[in-house]
C-alpha cells in the first residue's frame, strides 16, 4: 500500500489553524467551596470598601489626640475608660474631651475618637471607681486607624473574568460575599491509547510488550490545565474496533486524545479512522521534533487530538496543541505555554530541519536564565521528562548551537503566554542570535 505523502506544517501555523477553531466551553455557577484552580467567568469588582469602616488596628484604646497634645512623661494626662468594645462591637459612646473607649484589634472607631494607643503603652489604674490610664506621650491624629478603604475601594476592578482562582481570590470572593460564582465549564476530555503492544500498569511486562505511560502522562497534563479526564481502557490496534471506541468516546467527550497509530505504518489506523468519521483534519504533519505526525482533526463540535505514540513526542503535543484549545475555551488570558529566553548551557550539535523542542532544565544563575538539555533526546524517551520543567525551541536549519547561544524556551508551570509568542521563536529568519561564548 502507498503511503500518503503528508506536508509538514511551520509549528506556528499549525497552532493558528488551531486558534482559528476554538470554541468556549460554556459557562456554570458553583460554590466558593468547589471553585478552587477553576477559571472566573465574571470580573470581581469590589462592592465595598474594605475595610467597610474605620477600624482599630491594635488592641489599645481610642481616644482624642488632642487630649494627648501636651502630654509627656513629665506631664502624664488621664482619660476615663467609659467602656470597651471588641472585634464586631460597635461603641455605644461617642468619645469626648476627658475620655477612652477600650478597643480591640478589628473593632470599629468610636465616633469622636481619632487615634488609638496600643495597650503596652498605657499604664492602668482605678480610681473614685473609675477605669482610668494614664498616658505620658502624645499621640497624633489619624495615628493607629486603618482607613475605609484604605485596602480598596468600592468599585475597583480587582479580578478579570479569564483568571484562574487561587486562595487569595477565593480570600476576594469571599470578603465581597459571592457564595456562588460563575466560571467557565471544564470541558470532558477523553484519553484513549491505541497499541496493541500496550499492558496496563498493573500488569507484568511479557515479551514485545510495554505499560501504556502515555495516557497517565496525558490525563496529568490535561488535568494541569483544568479540564475534566475520562480515561479510557487502551486498545488494540484494530480498525474496526477502534473506530468503533473512538466514536462512542466521542459521544461522551468534548476533546478526544489518542496516543499513537498516527503514523504511517501498517497499524496506525488513526488516518484511515479520521476519514471513515468524516473529520476536517487540519493538518496531519507538523515541522517539528518530537512530534512530527502530530494530527488535530474537528469533528462536529468535538476535536480529535492523534497525538504520537512516542513519550515525548505526545507530551510536546499535549503542551503546544491540547493547552491552548481547553484554556481558550475558558477565555484564559494567556492560554499558551510561557515563552521565555535563556542561555544554553552545553553545545546541541545536532542539527534539525524542523523545530525542535528540547527537553530541558530551566534555571536560574546570576547572570539570568540558563537552560540544559535533560536525557536521551529522543522522541521516544521517556526518562527525559523525569527532570524536564521546559523545553528548549530551536528553530529548524543546518547548524547546531553552541554553549551560550541565547535560546527560546517554553514552560508549563504557572501563568502562561499570549499568541503570538513575544519573539518569532518559529521563523528562520529570526535567526535567533548566538551570544559570545561565556562559559
Ligand atoms: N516510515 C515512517 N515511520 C515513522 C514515521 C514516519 O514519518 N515514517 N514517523 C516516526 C515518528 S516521527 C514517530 S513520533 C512515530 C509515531 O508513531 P505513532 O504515533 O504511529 O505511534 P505508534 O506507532 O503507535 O507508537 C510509536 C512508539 O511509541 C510507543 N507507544 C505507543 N503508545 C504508547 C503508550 N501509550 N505508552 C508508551 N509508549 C507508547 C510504541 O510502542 C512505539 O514504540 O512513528 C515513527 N515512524
Ligand atoms: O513525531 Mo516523531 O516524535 O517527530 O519522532
Ligand atoms: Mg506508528
Amino acid at each position: 500500500m502507498a503511503v500518503t505523502k503528508r506536508t509538514p506544517l511551520p509549528v506556528a501555523e499549525a497552532v493558528n489553524k488551531i486558534l482559528n477553531h476554538t470554541r468556549l466551553w460554556g459557562i456554570e455557577k458553583i460554590s466558593i467551596n468547589e471553585c478552587d484552580n477553576r477559571i472566573l467567568a465574571e470580573d470581581l469588582t469590589a462592592t465595598h470598601d474594605v475595610p467597610p469602616f474605620n477600624r482599630s488596628p491594635y488592641d489599645g484604646f481610642a481616644i482624642r489626640s488632642e487630649d494627648t497634645k501636651h502630654a509627656s512623661l513629665d506631664h502624664p494626662i488621664t482619660l476615663n475608660v467609659v467602656e470597651t468594645i471588641g472585634a464586631g462591637q460597635v461603641a455605644e459612646h461617642e468619645v469626648k474631651s476627658g475620655m477612652a473607649v477600650r478597643i480591640m484589634t478589628g473593632a470599629k472607631i468610636p465616633e469622636g475618637a481619632d487615634a488609638v494607643i496600643m495597650l503596652e503603652l498605657v499604664k492602668e489604674r482605678v480610681a473614685d471607681n473609675k477605669n482610668q490610664i494614664i498616658i505620658k506621650r502624645s499621640v497624633k491624629k489619624d495615628e493607629n486607624i486603618s482607613f475605609q478603604g484604605e485596602d480598596t475601594q468600592e468599585g475597583t476592578l480587582l479580578v478579570k473574568a479569564g483568571t484562574k482562582i487561587t486562595p487569595g481570590i477565593v480570600a476576594i470572593l469571599a470578603t465581597f460575599g459571592y457564595h456562588r460564582i460563575s466560571v467557565y465549564k471544564q470541558p470532558v476530555v477523553g484519553i484513549l491509547s491505541t497499541g496493541t503492544e500496550l499492558l496496563d500498569v498493573n500488569e507484568e511486562l511479557q515479551p514485545g510488550k510495554i505499560r501504556n505511560s502515555n495516557a497517565y502522562m496525558c490525563a496529568a497534563q490535561v488535568r494541569a490545565m483544568g479540564a475534566k479526564i475520562k480515561l479510557y481502557q487502551h486498545r488494540e490496534d484494530n480498525f474496526d474496533s477502534l473506530y468503533k471506541n473512538i466514536k462512542e468516546a466521542l459521544q461522551e467527550t468534548d476533546v478526544l486524545i489518542t496516543t499513537g497509530g498516527v503514523s504511517v505504518g501498517d497499524y496506525d489506523f488513526l488516518p484511515e479512522i479520521y476519514k471513515k468519521l468524516g473529520a476536517e483534519v487540519l493538518f496531519n504533519k507538523v515541522a517539528m521534533r518530537p512530534g512530527s505526525v502530530t494530527t488535530v482533526a474537528v469533528y462536529e463540535d468535538k476535536w480529535l487530538f492523534g497525538l504520537s505514540g512516542n513519550p515525548s513526542a505526545c507530551f510536546v503535543g499535549a503542551e503546544l496543541f491540547v493547552r491552548p484549545v481547553i484554556l481558550k475555551g475558558m477565555s484564559v488570558l494567556k492560554p499558551h505555554c510561557k515563552v521565555t529566553k535563556a542561555l544554553l548551557s552545553k553545545d546541541f550539535p545536532k542539527p534539525n530541519p524542523f523545530t525542535r523542542f528540547v527537553r530541558a532544565i530551566l534555571s536560574e544563575d546570576i547572570d539570568g536564565n540558563v537552560v540544559t538539555p535533560a536525557g536521551l533526546d529522543k522522541s521516544s524517551s521517556v526518562s527525559s521528562l523525569i527532570e524536564a520543567n521546559c523545553l528548549i525551541v530551536l528553530p529548524g536549519g543546518t547548524r547546531g548551537w553552541e554553549t551560550g547561544s541565547e535560546v527560546g524556551v517554553i514552560t508549563w508551570h504557572g501563568e502562561g503566554s499570549e499568541w503570538p509568542w513575544d519573539h518569532p521563536l518559529f521563523s528562520k529568519s529570526s535567526a535567533i542570535k548566538t551570544v559570545e561564548k561565556q562559559r
